[in-house]
């Protein structure tokens, strides 16, 4: 008897598991006609997760919560308005416990239940710029607190200065700012754990707090209170609060005037996200331990043109772009509240954790000169491509002035000519001809990002795959590229690339950095720019070809070599890499050059001079106002932001740049070219003719026409 009762509940069982199988066979089936997501049988780290998107009324904070329950997350993407949604665990036994027990299951959300069908996949897609996504575990609660509470809460500040002592009252550069509890000292970023203030919180936030607890938001009372005050005007650097000061969950509430707050990845991902007056932000895990957080001093900010406030239905992706409107700021004050930490930080990401950083990051040792592609491509993604992506905004502040024989050969293009620089940077050559039709592409996202704000024609592309037919280009330009391949293979294969482009009769303009920084008894501005900049450690050569300046007393040496008799002048001592002193003449043609970045600069989004490319980039791509349809039982409404590429290296403390201003040094990889080796290296490919090359402030350069 209890043998059929089993048997039956066993039959059941099974049929149920078939079910699910036909369904989530079916799911892969659609993903794959209808989106070209192919999925494999074989368990991977990433599954995509069927019914669990955006455009099924899933949100991203929904969806994490529960998918967290199996294992750590390393990334969840939710392409906007799309029925799923792919996570990566950090671990393949998490993608297999979540694909085991949430295949077919119900996900109840805040205004309707979906069925999950899980498969896995072999690689998950980039987050696109202006898609809706906000940091893993980052909350945004609207309207958390009432207008009244909001009034009780400010007033019970007292900002006359007799109260200095009691909340460690202080005026910043940019802010005004006041502990309760404990006091966050910016000059060792740090607090005196066993130095409690004399005013603890404040009693009118216990009503808030308690909310906090009773919706699982915090699971015990924060014991320490910041509050900041921003006039119109100010804000506070990208920084990720100090872990070993604090405990994970921090608390943002927003009162007052709305504000944008910028999110950003190491990797280069930004999330502005406005912050309406009376909103709960809420950081954990990546969002707090990862990504900075900052608002960027300025006096309006890029918003989408529905008012954020009201329950306007989140933009789409294109409707981001082209619905956004300027919104003044006023006074903003936040509460941010924290609980402190006792016990040194055991988070998951060690290479920012100030509690793991001695043990857990070895000194970084230099890298080798690659002897094949592999190594190469390492050296080129380690000391090129990320190098550009975390210095971008401060690397394009530098390049406004193009180089007038560049200008010269652009000018002369006749008018609707096609032009593809490969490698533009920050887009400064797009512009010069308005009579041609130019392209750009570059290997930096962050780069990118900056021209595409600038409304330039432009994508993200290596050099050596260009996406581009061949014989469509009348003319292509490579200025200051082809010395960042780190084998003789690569910059010829980019050579080639650039060649394929162009029309027969078409003609490539190449600049790339000379070994000889001396030519005809004449210093390079590179090197004249040595005394000039007495030394500074601030980056701003306005049209050099580098960086800043460092002093040496080298001599200068003058090498010259012919171009049928190549020799390398690498001198590697065992194998490594060797780090140039910039102004200063090179000894080896392959080297690291520093990129000196100096965080007060990155931090305060204050780049010298005019700031316009940081400016411009902090605003766009900003969240949308909110879900109306949230949360049905509370006001509380929750929004999401969007990302796109730009990137911060800061990870030091809210103020750390006004007390002491440390400098973040950045290597990037470079082949410098001797006299005669940049036509060698054309002349190696057939239907190409050297039209003419020549010796342009430090630089060799080459113009090649396509024969055939
Ligand atoms: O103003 C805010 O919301 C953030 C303040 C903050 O990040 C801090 O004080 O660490
Ligand atoms: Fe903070
Ligand atoms: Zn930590």
């Amino acid at each position: 008897m209890a043998d059929t009762v089993d048997n039956t509940i066993f039959v059941k069982r099974s049929k149920v598991k078939k079910k699910i199988l036909r369904k989530q066979l079916k799911a892969s089936h659609i993903l794959l006609k209808h989106e070209g997501i192919s999925t494999v049988s074989q368990p991977t780290k990433s599954l995509v997760v069927a019914n669990g998107g955006l455009g099924n009324g899933v949100s991203r904070q929904e969806l994490s919560a529960v998918l967290k329950e199996f294992g750590e997350i390393e990334r969840l993407v939710m392409p906007p308005q799309k029925p799923y949604a792919f996570v990566t665990y950090r671990s393949e036994a998490g993608a297999q416990k979540a694909h085991a027990q949430l295949n077919g299951k119900s996900l109840k959300c805040e205004d309707n239940v979906v069925t999950l069908y899980l498969s896995y996949v072999q690689s998950v897609p980039c987050e696109e710029a202006g898609s809706l996504s906000l940091p893993v575990g980052l909350t945004l609660l609207d309207s958390f607190v009432s207008p009244e509470e909001e009034a009780l809460l400010l007033a019970a500040l007292d900002w006359s200065p007799g109260n200095d002592e009691v909340t460690a009252q202080k005026a910043m550069k940019h802010r005004r700012v006041k502990h309760y509890g404990f006091e966050f000292r910016y000059d060792n970023n740090n607090v005196d754990k066993d130095k409690p203030l004399p005013a603890g919180i404040p009693a009118e936030c216990l009503p808030i707090l308690e909310r906090c607890l009773s919706n699982q938001i915090i699971d015990i009372l924060p014991d320490q209170l910041t509050v900041n005050q921003y006039e119109s005007g100010q804000g506070i650097p990208p920084h990720i609060d100090t872990h070993s000061a604090f405990e994970e969950t921090i608390l943002s509430l927003s009162l007052g005037a709305q504000t944008v707050m910028d999110f950003r990845h190491p990797d280069g991902g930004l999330v502005a996200l406005v912050l309406p007056g009376r909103s709960l932000l809420v950081m954990k895990g990546e969002s707090r331990y990862l990504w900075t957080h900052g608002i960027t001093p300025r006096k309006c900010d890029v918003v989408p043109s529905c008012d954020p406030q009201s329950s306007a239905p989140v933009p789409t992706d294109n409707q981001t772009q082209s619905r956004l409107t300027l919104s003044r700021r006023g006074t903003r004050t936040s509460f941010t509240f924290r609980r402190i930490r006792h016990e040194p930080c055991r988070c998951g990401f060690p290479s920012v954790c100030d509690s793991q950083r001695v043990s857990a990051v070895p000194e970084p040792s230099l890298p080798s000169l690659p002897t094949c592609h592999a190594d190469a491509a390492h050296l080129e993604k380690e000391y090129v491509h990320r190098v550009y992506n975390s210095i971008a905004p401060h690397f394009s502040s530098t390049r406004h002035s193009p180089w007038p024989r560049v200008c010269h050969f652009l000018s002369s293009l006749p008018p609707g000519s096609m032009v593809a620089d490969v490698g533009c940077g920050n887009g400064k050559y797009l512009s010069v001809n308005p009579e041609v039709i130019a392209v750009g592409c570059d290997r930096s996202s962050a780069l990118i990002q900056i021209c595409a704000e600038r409304g330039f024609q432009v994508f993200v592309s290596d050099a050596l795959m260009l996406p581009l037919h061949s014989a469509s280009f009348d003319a292509c330009i490579s200025i200051a590229v082809i010395h960042h391949f780190s084998t003789q293979e690569r910059r010829l294969a980019a050579v080639r690339e650039l060649v394929r482009l162009l029309k027969p009769g078409g003609q490539a303009l190449i600049y790339v950095w000379a070994y000889e920084q001396e030519y005809n008894k004449q210093r390079s501005k590179y090197l004249k720019e040595q005394s000039k900049e007495k030394y500074s450690m601030t980056n701003s050569t306005s049209n050099g070809t580098q960086d800043l300046c460092e002093r040496s007393s080298q001599p200068l040496e003058d090498k010259h070599n012919s171009g049928e008799n190549i020799q390398c002048v690498s001198k590697l001592a065992d194998g490594k890499l060797s780090i140039h002193t910039n102004r200063t003449a090179f000894k080896s043609q392959d080297l690291l050059v520093p990129w000196h970045l100096k965080d007060e600069k990155i931090q305060r989004g204050e780049y010298s001079g005019e700031n316009l490319e940081y400016k411009a980039s902090s605003g766009y791509g900003l969240c949308s106002g909110n879900r109306s349809d949230c949360n049905p039982g509370s006001d509380f409404k929750i929004s999401i932001g969007s990302s796109l590429g730009l990137s911060s290296e800061s990870q030091t403390s809210p103020d750390s740049a006004t007390e002491r201003s440390s400098v973040t040094v950045f290597h990037r990889y470079y082949h410098l070219f001797q006299q005669g080796e940049l036509e060698h290296l054309c002349g190696q490919i057939t239907g190409v003719k050297v039209e003419s090359s020549y010796h342009d402030q430090g630089n060799w350069c080459v113009l090649v026409e396509k024969t055939a």
